[in-house]
């Protein structure tokens, strides 16, 4: 598996090692011996969730609050997304900036979002189908966001504006600047 760094201290892409054969392909979509020292930290992976979404679909900008903030590590397994993070930590050089990585099952890539970042991704494909880990369990009462669609933040989702769909929920979430951040 290969590390990519991007201009984000903390924020990674992984390339896995695939194995192809006139069968198909093999690879290890998740060994945590050998992420935990790509990276040099110990994750606690405690859920996996799977979405299904159809194209111009948005999900996010979400993240959970202390004490239930969480990593994710991310990937498709079905069609292509433009994967989000945005880094809200307060301290952090790049605090509002963010980066975008496509996401496909051709290309078998995976991000690793940690704690302190917003996360989303727009669906490029007719259909994509998204699973990731987290590393707290889903704690409603603490689940945050901010609005997609941030003028200040400027995220280009690939997606054609009239293509967009969002949750009610998500059409509703803030602008950064009112955004309520504490990892
Ligand atoms: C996140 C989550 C949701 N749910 C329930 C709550 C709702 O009844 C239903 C759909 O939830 P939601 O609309 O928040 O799903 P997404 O818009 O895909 O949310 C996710 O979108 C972005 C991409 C993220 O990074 C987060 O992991 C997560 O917020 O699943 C659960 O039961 N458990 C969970 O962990």
């Amino acid at each position: 598996m290969k590390l990519i760094n991007t201009e984000i201290k903390d924020l990674f892409i992984l390339e896995p090692d695939v194995f192809g054969d006139d069968r198909g392909y093999f690879f290890e979509s998740y060994n945590k011996m050998k992420l935990d020292a790509l990276i040099g930290k110990m994750y606690h992976f405690v859920q996996d969730n799977e979405s299904k979404s159809s194209y111009g679909v948005i999900r996010g900008l979400h993240y959970q609050l202390a004490p239930f903030s969480q990593t994710k590590l991310v990937r498709v397994l079905q069609g292509k997304v433009y994967d989000v993070a945005v880094d809200l930590r307060k301290d952090s050089p790049t605090f509002g900036k963010w980066f975008g990585v496509e996401l496909s099952g051709e290309n078998k890539r995976q991000f690793i979002i940690p704690k302190g970042f917003a996360h989303g991704f727009s669906v490029l494909s007719e259909t994509a189908v998204f699973v990731y880990k987290c590393d707290e369990y889903y704690h409603p009462e603490t689940e945050a966001g901010i609005a997609y669609n941030d003028p200040s933040l400027n995220i280009d989702w690939k997606v054609r504006d009239e293509d967009i769909k969002v949750s009610p929920k998500d059409g509703l979430l803030p602008r950064f600047e009112k955004a309520e951040i504490n990892f």
